[in-house]
């Protein structure tokens, strides 16, 4: 099973907002979606949904267009944080609403949850606080039963509990290899330990689809200070400058091979130290322009 984007576009207003973004999605995978404020990631979103018609390209899954059989949208499940018909709902009523297009809806496991985390079924959805609808979100998208959840910036502004327990409910989800996430997000640091898949939107387009284990395979994130202040060059063709702090380099070799760490271990450095990489050293690391050590002249 899988669902499928293909060549997907949306111009607005005569301005191109997403284009040619294909990529496929299958349960069992938390795909982090990472662009910059305004890259089109909820028009991605709202596109993939038919709230926008798409000027060009399809969604499928297993080959159904969802775009021309309606009724295949309940394998999807996406919130519209801005524009959606939640607000004047108490809790207890949105089971009946999802229930509409979600014939799977388990109304146990949403009353459940939300007496986990004290939501109370009188609560009229838009009083609640941002991390608590934040929450109902989630609660919603899990009890749909949908297998292809979009979350749209879930972690914006929310507090390291919330954050934490959105994180831990996610990753819980995906052991069975049912369901799938798709999660956008401006920061990389919300996906870390995440996601197991970056896609990145720039210019419209998806410019890098990431398999992240692959990368981590091959990428080495080193601490060093080096004898000489003049930077070697297998650290000048090879790494990108994360840090520097006095004598002491930090660099991301994406490719690192027993080469490279020959010739390191050559140079006698007085520190050489592995360090934990995180999905923004990758990110650094794959889209500098340069290698950072431009900065140091
Ligand atoms: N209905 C609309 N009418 C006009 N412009 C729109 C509309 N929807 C989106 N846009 C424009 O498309 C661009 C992408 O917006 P979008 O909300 O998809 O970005 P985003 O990546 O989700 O941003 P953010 O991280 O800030 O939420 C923006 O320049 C926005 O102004």
């Amino acid at each position: 099973m899988t669902l499928q984007v293909k060549q997907l576009a949306k111009e607005i207003d005569g301005r191109t907002i997403i284009d040619q973004i294909s990529f496929d999605w299958a349960p069992g995978e938390i795909i982090g979606l990472v662009g910059r404020n305004g890259a089109g990631k909820t028009t991605l979103f709202r596109t993939m949904m038919n709230h926008y018609v798409a000027d060009t390209g399809t969604v499928t899954v297993d080959g159904v267009d969802l775009h021309k059989v309606p009724a295949q949208q309940r394998q999807v499940f996406f919130i519209d944080t801005q524009y959606n018909f939640l607000d004047n709902y108490r809790l207890r009523q949105l089971p009946d609403m999802y229930e509409l297009v979600y014939p799977n809806f388990d109304r146990e496991r949403y009353a459940a949850l939300l007496v986990k985390f004290e939501l109370k079924e009188a609560d009229q959805y838009r009083r609640l606080s941002k991390g608590m609808r934040a929450l109902v979100n989630l609660i919603l998208a899990l009890t749909s039963n949908a297998t292809y959840i979009i979350l749209d910036e879930p972690f914006d502004g929310l507090d390291v509990i919330v954050r934490e327990n959105i994180a831990t409910m996610v990753i819980d989800e995906i052991a069975e290899e049912k369901k799938g996430f798709l999660i956008s997000s401006h920061d990389l640091n919300e996906l870390d330990g995440l996601s197991d898949r970056v896609l990145l939107l720039k210019e419209n387009r998806l410019s890098q689809d990431y398999n992240l284990e692959e990368v981590r395979e091959h990428a080495k994130k080193l601490q060093l200070v080096l004898k000489d202040r003049e930077i070697p060059a297998v650290l000048k063709e090879h790494s990108h400058l994360i840090r520097v702090s006095g004598r002491v380099l930090v660099v991301v070799i994406t490719d690192y091979t027993d080469e490279i760490d020959r010739q390191l271990r050559a140079l006698e450095p007085v520190l050489l130290e592995e360090l934990p990489l995180t999905l923004e050293d990758l990110f650094r690391a794959n889209l500098a322009h340069d290698t950072g050590y431009q900065m140091m002249k």
